[in-house]
């Protein structure tokens, strides 16, 4: 510390003890004892939070009843006023859990001192998790009708732009850190205004601050803040950039990691998703798509991951031709459209989102920067132009998605988690398919290493899709590929450039429109056509004779508990749709065999990934849905 009593850059010395919570039921304290952490079971307003809050979930449709096991952790301790560190899985509720104890505290001092910099920081890595935890932020403040000022700063924003949205000063600013070192550096916003103001830092997605690059920006900012900030630091992952980050900027921190139930390989797995992969050589990839989404065996909505931008447009242009519409989000595009995109896809307006998550690929450059290592994944995804804050996949909190499709399988083990990380959130839950590749085998191995349960060998957390015949893929094979013939590289590149025009244009529109009208999401589609011919008729349709009756059966359960859930995924939780789901027929990729029809009718269980599992005593890592 300097004679200020600022925090040097210097990361310090060892904390002296590190608090560990190591799941919700022991804290480990100073001495190194360990005390029951009493009523694990607290309710949202049993944790100390103003009711305005409570009532603002309720609005939200949160039941106020069951915050996740790190809301109940974190909520208490950053109500205190401790640094906290908190290591949960993705999708487990990490922003409402550091959010809604920043709100009281700052809802507590709201007026009480004169301020010339916000009391709040929220650093995340891109833009696209600005805007979700400016949304977040503003619903939560507008349901407490309290009288706070959130404002998210991005670094392509004009210097009085920013400088006209830091007068005031807002209370909460959202942003990258390099756009705050931005600030700083230009005399936006004052060192020691953000001295004298600052209460509370976030770092949310910290695994991810120092590998975009941000280790810089960050010093110049820890430089500056005081003693008596509060620092919190949100990860999916440990890794030893945390530990950077961590002794960089926190003291004495609670280190708060959630193993739920058995173990290091819990905490990251997503339990509430059932994994699910696909044998396919990489040219019948698109057959098999095409039968998962025309033959109605997935769920909607669906997110479908690609490793390349130009993979994402032949997808595109080939669902397009059997009058299946999508979208697609990719680095490429400016970054009001991407906003866009997610807000449509969020609030329903499609079903299909293709996205280009080159996340793996950007990560894969930093590695080899400066070198010319000419990996086998580099060969296959060569170099793409990236923006540098740009993220599809981490942390993003796509709304109601039930199915995650991997239509090319991601780099790594860990990448993998945080794709299908994207369904069975909070206490939702979801379906992962993969396409995997001779090549991606591999891949696979990793990832059933990474989640494999080794005491129980015998199951599989990633099993054979079910509910896909042979004869289904065969009857689509000639239209399939004949249809793939047509998607030819020129007009993808086509397709691709036309997107891009399209979204440089509508880029402008909408910063100005939605500016005025936030609400008015349905201005601009992003899943138009973009082939130059429209599907042939009879592409649209597949015809009945073509699909074969174990093809039908699935179909129809698939579109039974879909039914169930009344079109609102979020349903999913409750007792309630258990039950309909049963009247229902209950989930067929429990139900279902495609080899075999409906599996209740087998007496002794059911048959997954050719091991034999008893009905009852499913996997354990394989929520029921
Ligand atoms: N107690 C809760 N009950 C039900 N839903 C919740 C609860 N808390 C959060 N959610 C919802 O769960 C979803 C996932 O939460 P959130 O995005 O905070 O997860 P996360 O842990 O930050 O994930 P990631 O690591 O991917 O960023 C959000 O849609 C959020 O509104």
């Amino acid at each position: 510390m300097d004679e200020e009593g600022r925090r040097t850059v210097q990361p310090p010395q060892e904390a002296e003890h590190e608090n560990e919570v190591k799941d919700e039921l022991e804290e480990e304290n100073d001495d190194g004892g360990s005390s029951e952490v009493e009523d694990e079971e607290k309710s949202f307003d049993e944790l100390g939070l103003d009711p305005r809050l409570i009532r603002a979930l309720s609005k939200k449709d949160i039941s106020v009843s069951k915050p996740t096991p790190i809301q109940r952790v974190a909520i208490p301790l950053i109500l205190e006023g401790k640094d906290v560190v908190a290591r949960a899985k993705t999708g487990s509720g990490k922003t409402l859990a550091y959010l809604l104890p920043l709100l009281h505290k700052l809802f507590a001092d709201s007026g009480l001192k004169q301020k010339n910099a916000p009391s709040a920081f929220i650093l995340v890595p891109s833009g696209e998790l600005c805007q979700q935890a400016y949304k977040e932020i503003s619903s939560l403040i507008d349901l407490c009708k309290v009288h706070l000022k959130a404002v998210q700063l991005r670094s392509n924003m004009p210097i009085s732009d920013m400088r006209a949205a830091l007068s005031g000063p807002p209370d909460i600013l959202i942003s990258t850190p390099a756009c705050v070192a931005k600030c700083l550096s230009t005399g936006v916003l004052q060192s020691t205004s953000v001295a004298d103001s600052l209460e509370i830092l976030v770092l949310d997605e910290a695994d991810l601050l120092l590998s975009f690059g941000f280790e810089e920006d960050l010093k110049a900012l820890t430089a500056l803040l005081p003693r008596r900030c509060q620092c919190l630091l949100m990860s999916a992952t440990s890794s030893d950039d945390v530990d950077k980050l961590k002794k960089l900027i926190l003291h004495n921190p609670y280190i708060l990691t959630l193993p739920e139930v058995d173990g290091v390989k819990d905490e990251i797995i997503p339990k509430n998703v059932q994994q699910f992969w696909i044998s396919s050589s990489d040219q019948d990839k698109l057959v098999h798509i095409l039968a998962l989404l025309k033959l109605e065996l997935i769920q909607k909505k669906v997110i479908i991951f690609t490793n390349s931008i130009d993979m994402s447009f032949r997808l595109k242009l080939f669902l397009e031709k059997f009058g299946i519409k999508s979208a697609v989000l990719n680095s490429e595009l400016p970054q009001n459209s991407r906003l866009h995109i997610l807000e449509e896809f969020n609030a329903g307006l499609f079903d299909y989102l293709i996205a280009g998550d080159e996340s793996e690929v950007k990560d894969e450059q930093l590695a080899n920067k400066g070198s010319n290592a000419d990996t086998k994944w580099s060969k296959k995804y060569p170099k793409q132009k990236l923006d540098s804050e740009f993220g599809v996949v981490r942390g993003i909190d796509f709304k109601n998605v039930f199915t995650v499709v991997n239509y090319d399988m991601p780099g790594s083990a860990v990448g993998y988690v945080h794709r299908i990380g994207r369904t069975g959130r909070a206490y939702n839950t979801g379906v992962s398919v993969s396409l995997v590749s001779p090549n991606e085998m591999d891949i696979l191995e990793e990832v059933k290493s990474l989640l494999g349960n080794e005491e129980d060998q015998n199951s599989d957390v990633i099993s054979p899709f079910p509910l896909l015949t042979k004869s289904a893929v065969e009857s689509l094979r000639y239209r399939a590929e004949d249809t793939a013939k047509s998607v030819t590289r020129v007009a993808v590149r086509e397709a691709r450039a036309q997107d891009l025009r399209n979204e440089i244009l509508n880029s402008e529109k909408l910063k100005s429109h939605f500016e005025a009208n936030p609400r008015d999401l349905d201005l601009l589609k992003h899943d138009r056509i973009l082939s130059q011919k429209p599907p042939a008729p009879h592409l649209r349709k597949v015809p009945d004779y073509l699909i074969d009756a174990t093809t039908k059966e699935a179909s129809k359960m698939v579109k039974l508990a879909r039914a169930a859930m009344g079109n609102n995924p979020s349903r999913r939780q409750g007792q309630g749709f258990k039950r309909k789901l049963k009247k229902g027929g209950g989930d067929p990729l429990k139900s279902f065999s495609a080899e075999g029809g409906r599996k209740g009718a087998r007496k002794g269980g059911m048959k997954r990934g050719g091991r034999s599992t008893d009905g009852n005593h499913n996997h354990k890592k394989r929520k029921s849905v």
